[in-house]
């Protein structure tokens, strides 16, 4: 999901498309198209994916990423024009990046050593993949054979079943499992909306 902030003139922050609507060339769109954009409006890329993996795909440092399903807020590494990083509630990480919130920073321990845990028990279903996304996890099914998805539920909840401060969900061909916050998507777009205020 992309939003632009006071996009078209309107005057409330407004959601104007989705991760589909891809800066790569393929549907006339460059990445200097991007930069333009990014510099008149605020945008943000909100994804379930790890926010690292998304700014590889993108890399426009003008952004804000929103990576694990809302868990990993990060702003723009350059200056915007409404507002300076430095007027928002930011602390900046080991790498210097500019983050403004991660909720789900006492659960990276646990996501790590799950992680581990899924990949140990999964890996008799042949094309089971197990992605670490931070502060979430992803066990996509996409390429294993029908038949066997039942038995790799069951690997996974029978894993999950030790850690009841987790939660399991299921996406297409994926099946996700987040700590039990009460956070998603929705929240830290309010918290980026709030946080920019008006400009
Ligand atoms: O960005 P979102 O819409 O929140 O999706 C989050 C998931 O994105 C990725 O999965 C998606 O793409 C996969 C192919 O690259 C596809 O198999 C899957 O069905 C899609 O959901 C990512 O791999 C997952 O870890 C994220 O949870």
């Amino acid at each position: 999901m992309i939003f632009g902030h006071g996009f078209a003139g309107a005057k409330e922050s407004t959601i104007v498309g989705n991760t589909r609507q891809e800066w790569d060339g393929t549907n006339g769109k460059t990445e200097s198209d991007g930069k333009n954009f990014t510099r008149c409006f605020p945008t943000a890329i909100v994804t379930g994916r790890c926010k690292d993996k998304v700014y590889n795909f993108v890399r426009l440092a003008e952004l804000y990423y929103v990576g694990s399903h809302g868990m990993d807020i990060k702003g723009p590494t350059t200056t915007s024009k409404y507002k300076k990083m430095s007027e928002l509630d930011v602390v900046h990480d080991s790498k210097a990046e500019p983050i403004l919130c991660q909720p789900a920073n006492d659960f990276l321990p646990l996501i790590d050593e799950v992680y581990q845990q899924l990949v140990e028990k999964t890996k008799s279903t042949p094309g089971a993949l197990v992605e670490n996304n931070k502060f979430c996890l992803s066990v996509h099914f996409r390429c294993v054979d029908e038949k066997k998805w039942s038995e790799l539920a069951c690997q996974v909840k029978s894993v999950l079943k030790e850690y009841p401060k987790l939660q399991l969900t299921q996406g297409i061909k994926v099946l996700e499992i987040c700590p039990t916050i009460k956070w998603d998507k929705g929240k830290a777009l309010e918290l980026l909306l709030e946080s920019l205020g008006e400009f």
